[in-house]
């Protein structure tokens, strides 16, 4: 019997394109008030983040939050930003065209590479938009967060659901797993503390900063205590630091609950108490310097410890654009496609999915 309508897709007997898509927290466009809000908007009205029921949670968001917050949040972005913009989305951006530059070599033509933020822009649904247009069919989603939180990598899975719940035609789908306790990481974090200790000088106590969540996330099963505590044993280990010579702690506590302990700003007064000679400060959660590690903790916490009496304090930058994080992350990539780039046969000359589309629909006269 003839068949008068397309077929669902020609597109399995081409070479197929994988996208990768580097996801990171966002910023708002702008360091302005104007600009933070719907930002925070956004970011605070995601069940993953905040778990109050939503009645109640909206009306001290819409109520109070998104009044007050907006203005003191700017001030502190305009301390932090760059010329190109947030450093968030500059370094992002940086670590995706590094990223094409390793692994564009080893898989010609068959990677295409880019970034999107959760929250702000660019978006991952018009980034996802993007790659598919590109004629990408499979798709590895990389969330930048070494260690597992349902606030950051489960809102990632959230919104790309949400994305592929609106898509007809879906691309093979992967999710990178967290990477808290991977060699190429751990390594590569090792390696920016010595870099830092050889051109500053090595401090006498390495106080390692992730962010904070609340305890009750804890409590109902989240592994982020247990992934912070675990990279920061491995950092430890792999700087043949004794357990007296560091200290994990957690920063960034949000409204009036109990967060995971114990709290950075609590035990920057201790460390500064004990009159140690000079203080590193690192903040392993973060792949990329942003507003929580450039303004919390390398300005506001170089000025509590201070204030505390503390001597020399010297942040350690994140991992950002270090050769070895980049190798390192070109390593982690890699595993999760294998299987998906083992033919070695190049799509570039090939139209994108949707031109495919649209000729095979005008060859079956469905179209103009
Ligand atoms: C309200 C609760 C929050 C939870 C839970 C939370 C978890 C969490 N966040 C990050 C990483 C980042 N957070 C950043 C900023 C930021 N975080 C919160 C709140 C929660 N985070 C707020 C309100 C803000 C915005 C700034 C402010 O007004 O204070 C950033 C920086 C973004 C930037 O533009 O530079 C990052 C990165 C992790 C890893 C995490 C859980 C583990
Ligand atoms: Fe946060
Ligand atoms: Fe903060």
């Amino acid at each position: 019997m003839p068949r008068f309508y397309p077929e669902p897709s020609f597109s399995h007997q081409l070479p197929s394109k994988v996208g990768v898509l580097l996801v990171n927290l966002g910023s708002p466009d702008a360091p302005t008030a104007q600009a933070v809000r719907p930002y925070l908007k956004q970011f605070l009205s995601d069940p993953r983040v905040v778990e109050i029921p939503k009645p109640i949670w909206w009306m001290i968001l819409n109520g109070i939050i998104l009044n007050v917050r907006p203005k003191k949040s700017a001030a502190k972005y305009a301390s932090i930003w760059t010329k190109e913009g947030s450093p968030l989305r500059v370094w992002t951006e940086k670590q995706a065209k590094l990223l094409k530059g390793y692994l564009g070599e080893r898989y010609p033509s068959q990677l295409t590479i880019d970034y999107a933020m959760r929250y702000g822009n660019p978006s991952i649904e018009s980034q996802i938009r993007k790659l598919k247009e590109q004629n990408c069919q499979q798709l590895l989603v990389v969330p930048m967060y070494p260690q597992y939180a349902a606030s950051t990598t489960a809102s990632v899975f959230d919104e790309v659901a949400r994305v592929m719940q609106k898509t007809r035609f879906q691309p093979g789908l992967r999710i990178m797993s967290p990477y808290f306790d991977q060699p190429a990481y751990i390594k590569a974090l090792a390696q920016s503390v010595r870099d830092d200790w050889m051109n500053n000088g090595r401090g006498d106590h390495l106080l390692m900063s992730f962010h904070g969540v609340p305890k009750y996330t804890l409590e109902k099963g989240d592994p982020y205590f247990c992934h912070a505590q675990k990279t920061g044993r491995l950092l430890a280990e792999e700087l043949g630091l004794t357990k007296e010579q560091y200290t994990v702690a957690f920063q960034s506590r949000f409204g009036k609950a109990e967060w995971l302990k114990p709290y950075t700003s609590e035990v920057l007064v201790q460390l500064a108490g004990k009159k140690m000679g000079k203080l590193d400060v690192i903040c392993p959660g973060f792949a990329a310097d942003c507003l929580e590690t450039l303004e919390e903790i390398a300005m506001e916490g170089r000025e509590d410890y201070h204030a505390a009496g503390g001597g020399v304090y010297r942040y350690i930058p994140c991992l950002n654009d270090h050769t070895l994080w980049i190798s390192g992350l070109a390593e982690l990539v890699s595993v999760e496609l294998t299987g998906w780039l083992t033919n070695g046969k190049c799509a570039k000359n090939e139209k994108s999915m949707l031109e495919q589309r649209d000729s095979r629909a005008r060859a079956f006269g469905l179209q103009k």
